[in-house]
């Protein structure tokens, strides 16, 4: 290896960023990134001691052909692997380009470096290799085939110039093969989940809100092949008004909450399992959900402000307010299976028939707020479940019961802080569950919101029914592991 780096370093000549002087360079790959440094003209003394530094400890790269032009390094960059997605070669404009996106005041951009390659056929040979040596500590490896689906429709209508974005870096980055559609209509989505070959396909990129991740999981899990296709990872990209799910997977990773954050831990590539819940209602067909269910007040908000849908996220705060002076609780009897209890075992009952025996525990009355939830965020605002992991099997039951304006108004104002305190406010609970039953009186008015769209608002159940997959999630300490030279 340090011959490799010697060589490929050594014969980098120039490097090209912000502010460069044309000076060649040097390289290093250390046990957490890679050193560019600039060389510059040595003295006598010091290149014959640098030299012969190198020639021991086999280290430098100017030890080779470059340190005989009595070169010394300054200025040296270091790369993180966890900021870079990969070194990237172009052998005809003899270029690497080393795909970077490092945290500046606390959120990624764009900082690629690129290195000029001198030197024949065997440098540019060493120098491939070189590079793939970096690719391996930056990303999972091989080829990955992305259908990207851009929803024009959702949140403030961006999803188009976001993808853009995301586009020029995924266009850097050589283990990426991306197909892109635009969708027309409702419903495109979940046919192309459903007809998409696993063994052609990798993973789902969707550049929307939820309600079109919610589409295409229920795309792949209700194919003849269910198994197989959700072998197929859903990435999502923020680009509707809630955008629970982006937010879940970058928060857990310890990113900020972006497009580009989202499309880099997709770059990066590493997956996490998802849970899935069957979900049943009279007269309707069976759904799946990845998010949860909200009624009351919350899905008074989420659903009665669609029509302020231009407003972008702040329509929910605006909607709150509205629901606050006249709040319509969810009278209905819930019927849970406690977290505590192994997953009850086979298919989902009817809603006709009778719960199968368990350890069932019910409660009745009137929810002002009812919010099932199989990940933390339930937007990118509101931290409903802090600590609920999405691929462990369990769902918080988020409630609050028969509250008054007071309650209701502080719940909703700790929701909005992000402070956690809405589950101390007087009345309100956190339950986990594996499986429930929701029961409205027949007299009730409102919505149900199933991970963020409409469903009708009558008896309603969530079963488990297995996992899929998400791409994204923090940095594999695999990929920063030592590489010794
Ligand atoms: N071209 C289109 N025209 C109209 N609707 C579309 C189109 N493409 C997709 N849709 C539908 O738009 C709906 C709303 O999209 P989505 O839920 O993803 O965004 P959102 O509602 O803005 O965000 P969130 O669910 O995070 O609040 C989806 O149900 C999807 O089926």
């Amino acid at each position: 290896m340090d011959d490799l780096w010697q060589i490929a370093g050594g014969l980098c000549s120039v490097i090209e960023t912000a502010g460069a002087t044309g000076h060649p360079v040097h390289t290093k790959i250390t046990n957490s990134g890679v050193a560019v440094g600039e060389l510059s003209e040595l003295d006598n003394n010091e290149a014959q001691s640098r030299s012969q530094e190198a020639q021991t400890r086999r280290c430098w790269c100017c030890a080779g052909r470059e340190s005989a032009r009595s070169l010394r390094a300054s200025g040296s960059e270091f790369l993180r692997f966890e900021d870079l997605l990969g070194a990237v070669l172009d052998p005809v404009a003899r270029l690497v380009r080393l795909v970077h996106c490092p945290i500046i005041s606390g959120t990624r951009a764009r900082r690629d470096v690129f290195l000029h390659i001198g030197g024949g056929e065997k440098v540019l040979e060493a120098v491939r290799e070189w590079a793939s040596q970096v690719n391996d500590r930056c990303t999972t490896k091989g080829l990955r085939r992305y259908h990207v689906l851009i929803n024009p429709a959702s949140g403030s209508g961006n999803a188009a110039s976001t993808w853009q974005q995301v586009r020029e870096l995924f266009a850097c980055l050589p283990f990426l093969e991306i197909t892109e559609t635009h969708t027309t209509r409702a419903g495109e989505a979940c046919e192309i989940a459903s007809q998409l070959d696993p063994n052609q396909c990798d993973g789902i990129i969707v550049i929307s809100g939820d309600g079109m991740v919610h589409e295409v999981f229920n795309g792949l899990a209700h194919r003849s092949d269910r198994g197989e296709a959700l072998r197929i990872a859903v990435g999502h990209i923020p680009g509707g008004s809630g955008n629970a799910l982006a937010k879940s997977i970058l928060h857990s990773s310890g990113e900020a909450f972006g497009a580009l954050e989202a499309a880099f831990l997709i770059a990066k590539g590493k997956q996490r399992e998802v849970d899935l819940m069957t979900v049943s209602q009279p007269n309707q067909p069976d759904r799946i959900s990845f998010l949860g269910l909200s009624a009351g007040v919350i899905a008074d908000v989420d659903l009665g402000s669609e029509w302020l849908r231009f407003m972008g996220g702040f329509r929910f705060t605006l909607y709150a307010a509205v629901c606050i002076a006249y709040p319509r609780p969810l009278v209905a009897e819930l019927h849970y299976w406690p977290a505590t209890s192994e997953a009850p075992a086979g298919p989902a009952p009817g809603l006709d028939s009778e719960l199968p025996p368990g350890p069932w525990v019910s409660i009745s009355g009137a929810f002002t707020i009812f919010w099932s939830a199989n990940m933390a965020w339930m937007s990118y605002k509101v931290h409903l479940a802090p600590g609920q992991c999405m691929g462990d099997g369990t769902c918080s039951l988020v409630i609050l019961r028969d509250a008054g304006r007071l309650a209701l108004t502080q719940f909703l104002l700790a929701l909005e802080s992000d402070s956690g305190t809405h589950l101390d406010v007087q009345g309100a609970e956190k339950l986990e569950c594996k499986a429930f039953r929701l029961v409205p009186a027949a007299s009730v008015r409102g919505y149900f919101s199933l991970d963020g769209e409409e469903v009708p608002l009558q008896p309603i159940q969530f079963w488990p029914t297995g996992q899929g997959r998400v791409i994204g999630s923090s940095p594999d300490s695999r990929m920063d592991s030592v590489m010794n030279v």
